[in-house]
């Protein structure tokens, strides 16, 4: 979800896994020449979701590295089919309370920008979290240094890795 903090766990993650790193929102301002948020108020989230679509499949095309997906990509069905097929996927699973603490007071996020952004988190955990629960792997990132949400990532990843082989 929104304020989990994949962009700045995922660099850290790279970080530590020695990969490189993108973000599929950053690669979305690259290719449109404004920022993710811009595109999403400005053409709707249809077009979003088909251009965030387009983007993270051509990532997951590319080189093995860390990806950091906007909160709803895992929600939208092509896309969700393209990540399971391609990565492993990491739910970073936090309370309401702290999403909307992590996102509150800034304006880059258009699904928050109204008179109730806690609520709006709320109806769209409800929605997604059928989605997000079938993420490859669940880790919380609620009140916890970003360096412990890393830790809890590698070594989930290893058991996860481990179950496969
Ligand atoms: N584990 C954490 N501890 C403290 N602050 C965090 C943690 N994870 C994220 N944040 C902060 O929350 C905000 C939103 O994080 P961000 O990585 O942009 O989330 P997302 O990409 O999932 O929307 C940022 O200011 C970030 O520094
Ligand atoms: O949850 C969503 O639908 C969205 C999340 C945002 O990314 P973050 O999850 O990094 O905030 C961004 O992709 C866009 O505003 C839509
Ligand atoms: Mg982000």
């Amino acid at each position: 979800m929104m304020g989990a903090g994949k962009s700045t766990v995922g660099r850290r993650l790279a970080k530590r896994l020695e990969l490189d790193f993108i973000d599929s929102d950053d690669a979305i301002e690259q290719a449109c020449g404004l920022p993710a948020g811009e595109v999403f108020a400005r053409y709707g989230e249809k077009d979003f979701r088909d251009g965030e679509r387009r983007i993270i499949a051509r990532l997951l095309d590319d080189h093995r590295q860390v990806i950091a997906t906007g909160g709803g990509a895992f929600a939208d069905e092509g896309t969700r089919s393209l990540l399971k097929d391609k990565a492993v996927t990491i739910w970073l699973d936090a309370p309401i309370e702290i999403l909307a603490e992590r996102t509150s007071g800034r304006d880059t996020r258009p699904l928050l920008n109204n008179d109730d952004p806690r609520g709006t988190l709320e109806r769209l955990m409800e929605a997604r979290r059928p989605f997000y629960s079938q993420a490859d792997i669940r880790v919380r990132s609620g009140n916890v240094p970003h360096r412990d949400v890393v830790e809890w990532i590698v070594s989930a990843l290893e058991d996860y890795l481990q179950r496969r082989v």
